[in-house]
C-alpha cells in the first residue's frame, strides 16, 4: 500500500481522500518546518503533499529514496527543487486553478484597503482617536490598474477591476491580442504600464526575468502617487527601492502579501504608515484550501494507484482514461529502449523514436520518456521516465520524435534508432491484441519475439549448423532454451537470433558461444 506524508497545514479533507483511495497517510502539518526530522522520515514515503512551508531541497530529496510524487496544494512550486526532483525521477504536481479566485480577491481587497487606508484607519479608530480628516482616500472608479502577468490570477483580477469600473492595462509577453480583447484589457509594454497606472498589481511567477521587475529604475518611471500590490511572489519588487520611494512620497502606498524572505518577521517595508502587509494569505480561504487539498489528494492518488498524471510541472499529463491504453506501449517503448541500451557500449549521439499507426495518436511525449529511460538505465542505473529526458539532454543526446499516423504492417509500431560514433542500430516493436509487447524487427531483419527476463542476442552468418552447435553448447552447460527466434537479411547473409533461456548465462558459457564459428556477436539481455 503506498504511503503519503502531508507535511504542511493542508485541509484535513485530503486525508480522507487518500484513505478512501487505499493509501496510508500520515498527517503531520508541522513537520515541513523541521528540516532535520523531515529528512529523517522522508525515505518512508511514496508521496509528499505540501503547501508552502515545506522546502523540498536537494538535501531532503537525497533521502527520499521511495518518493514518487510531490503534490503542491497550490500554484507556486518554488519551494520544491524541480531539477533535483526530476533528476531523481519524482513527479511534481501542483493545483493551478484551485486558489486563483481567492488570491485574486486578496489582491483586490488589498487594493481597496490601500485606496482607503483601511488598516491604519481601523487602528486609529480603535485607539479612540477618531481622526476623520487624516484618512483621505482615493476613488478607484475610472483609475488605471496595471496588471503585470495576466495569467489565471491576473485575468481574474482584471475582470474584477473592470467590474469596479477601472481601466485595466496589462503587461504580459505571453498574452495574445485576442485574449486581451476577450478580457477587455489593453495589452501594453512594461514602460507604458509604469507610466500610466494608478495602481500596479503583480501576478507573475518569480523567474530570472521577473526578479526585481519593479526596481528603482522602474519605480522612477511610475506616476507620482502610484500604489503597488504584490500578491504573487517576494522578489518581484525590490523592497529597498520601494521603501525609498515610499519615504520620498513618490509611491503613495504598497500592499504586500509576499516577501523576499518568508516567514517575514522583519522587513524593510514594515512600519511605514502607507504599507499594508499580510502573511502570505493570498490562498487562505476555506474554499481555496478545500479545493487545493482535495485536488492534490486526488491527483496524487491517481498517480500512485493508476499512473494517471495531471498538472505535473515536470512530466506530460496522462489522463486516467489514457493510462490503461498507454501502459502496454509505455512498456514496449521502455523495453525497446532497453534493448538498444543493452547493446550500446559507446556514447550515444542521437536517438530517434518513430511512432507509426494508432500509437502515433497517443501521448508520444510520455512514450519517448519511457524509451529514453529504458535506453539509459543499462548505462546509468537509476533513471526513470521523469528523469530520462533531462539526463539525455545533459549528456548531449539529440532526441528526435517522428510520428506517422498511417499504419504499415502493424496497427501500431514503435521504432527506436540509436546512433553512436561507431554505428546505427534500430529495433521495432508492437503490442499484439493480448497486450504483450513484441520485437518485430531488428536492423531490418523481421522477428517475432517477446521480451523475456533472460535472453541471448546473437548476430551470426546464416550458415548451416549454428542452431545445433549453439543449442549443444547451452545443453552441455545444463541451460534450458525456452524460445528460439531467428531472422535473416537473405539466405546465407547476416542473421539474428534471439533466444530466451531459463536463468542467467554464465560468463564461461557466453565465451564458448562467442567462440562458435558462425557467431559474430553474442550478448545477454535482461528485461
Ligand atoms: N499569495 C499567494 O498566496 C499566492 C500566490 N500565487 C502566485 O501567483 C503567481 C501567478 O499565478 P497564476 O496566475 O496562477 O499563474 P499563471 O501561470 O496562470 O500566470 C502567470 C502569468 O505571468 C506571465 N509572465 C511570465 N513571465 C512574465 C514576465 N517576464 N513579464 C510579465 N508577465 C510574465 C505569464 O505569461 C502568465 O500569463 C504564481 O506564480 C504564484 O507564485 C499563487 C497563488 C497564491
Ligand atoms: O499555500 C499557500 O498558502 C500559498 C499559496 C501560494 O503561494 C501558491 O499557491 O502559489
Amino acid at each position: 500500500m503506498p504511503k503519503v506524508l502531508i507535511s504542511d497545514a493542508l485541509s484535513p479533507a485530503a486525508v480522507q481522500i487518500f484513505k478512501d483511495r487505499g493509501i496510508e497517510v500520515d498527517f503531520q502539518p508541522a513537520l515541513g518546518k523541521d528540516k532535520e526530522k523531515l529528512a529523517e522520515l522522508i525515505g518512508n514515503y511514496d508521496g509528499l503533499a505540501i503547501r508552502s512551508a515545506t522546502k523540498v531541497s536537494p538535501k531532503i530529496l537525497e533521502k527520499a529514496n521511495n518518493l514518487k510524487v510531490i503534490g503542491r496544494a497550490g500554484i507556486g512550486v518554488d519551494n520544491v527543487d524541480i531539477p533535483a526532483a526530476t533528476a531523481k525521477g519524482i513527479i511534481v504536481m501542483n493545483t493551478p486553478f484551485g486558489n486563483s479566485i481567492t488570491t485574486a480577491e486578496h489582491a483586490i481587497s488589498l487594493m481597496l484597503a490601500l485606496a482607503r487606508q483601511i488598516p491604519e484607519a481601523d487602528r486609529s479608530t480603535q485607539a479612540g482617536k477618531w481622526e476623520k480628516n487624516k484618512f483621505m482616500g482615493v476613488e478607484i472608479t475610472g483609475k488605471t490598474l496595471g496588471v503585470i502577468g495576466c495569467g489565471n490570477i491576473g485575468s481574474i483580477v482584471a475582470d474584477r477591476a473592470l467590474g469596479l469600473k477601472m481601466k485595466v492595462i496589462a503587461f504580459d509577453p505571453f498574452l495574445s491580442p485576442e485574449r486581451a480583447l476577450d478580457l477587455g484589457v489593453e495589452k501594453v509594454e512594461l514602460d507604458d504600464l509604469l507610466k500610466r497606472a494608478d495602481f500596479i498589481t503583480l501576478h507573475t511567477p518569480l523567474t530570472e526575468k521577473t526578479k526585481n521587475i519593479i526596481d528603482a529604475t522602474a519605480i522612477n518611471k511610475t506616476k507620482k502617487g502610484v500604489r503597488i500590490i504584490n500578491c504573487a511572489r517576494g522578489g518581484l519588487v525590490d523592497e529597498q527601492a520601494l521603501r525609498a520611494a515610499l519615504d520620498s512620497g513618490h509611491v503613495a502606498g504598497a500592499a504586500f502579501d509576499v516577501f523576499v524572505t518568508e516567514p517575514a518577521t522583519e522587513n524593510v517595508l514594515f512600519g511605514h504608515p502607507n504599507v499594508i502587509c499580510t502573511p502570505h494569505l493570498g490562498a487562505s480561504t476555506t474554499e481555496a484550501q478545500e479545493n487545493v487539498a482535495l485536488q492534490v489528494a486526488e491527483q496524487m492518488s491517481d498517480y500512485l494507484m493508476t499512473g494517471a498524471i495531471t498538472n505535473a510541472v515536470n512530466f506530460p499529463s496522462i489522463t486516467a482514461e489514457e493510462a490503461p491504453k498507454l501502459r502496454p506501449f509505455v512498456e514496449l517503448a521502455e523495453k525497446l529502449g532497453s534493448f538498444a541500451g543493452q547493446l550500446t557500449e559507446t556514447g550515444i549521439s542521437k536517438v530517434q523514436i518513430a511512432y507509426e499507426g494508432t500509437v502515433a495518436q497517443m501521448n508520444t511525449r510520455a512514450l519517448t520518456s519511457a524509451a529514453l529511460a529504458g535506453l539509459l538505465r543499462p548505462m546509468l542505473g537509476d533513471v526513470n521516465v521523469v528523469s530520462a529526458p533531462v539526463i539525455s539532454k545533459e549528456r548531449g543526446m539529440v532526441v528526435e520524435e517522428v510520428t506517422r499516423e498511417v499504419a504499415g504492417d502493424y496497427d501500431s509500431l514503435i521504432t527506436v534508432t540509436v546512433e553512436t560514433e561507431k554505428q546505427k542500430r534500430w529495433v521495432s516493436g508492437t503490442v499484439f491484441a493480448d497486450g504483450r509487447p513484441r520485437i518485430v524487427n531488428i536492423k531490418g531483419i523481421r522477428m517475432d519475439a517477446e521480451f523475456a527476463p533472460s535472453m541471448v542476442y546473437i548476430t551470426n552468418l546464416d550458415k548451416p549448423g549454428f542452431i545445433g552447435t549453439f543449442s549443444g553448447t547451452l545443453g552441455e552447460a545444463n541451460i534450458n532454451i525456452a524460445t528460439f527466434h531467428v531472422g535473416r537479411e537473405a539466405p546465407g547473409g547476416n542473421a539474428i537470433a534471439l533466444i530466451e533461456i531459463d536463468g542467467d548465462l554464465p560468463e564461461q558459457v557466453l565465451a564458448k558461444v562467442r567462440a562458435l564459428p558462425q557467431v559474430q556477436q553474442a550478448k545477454p539481455l535482461h528485461f
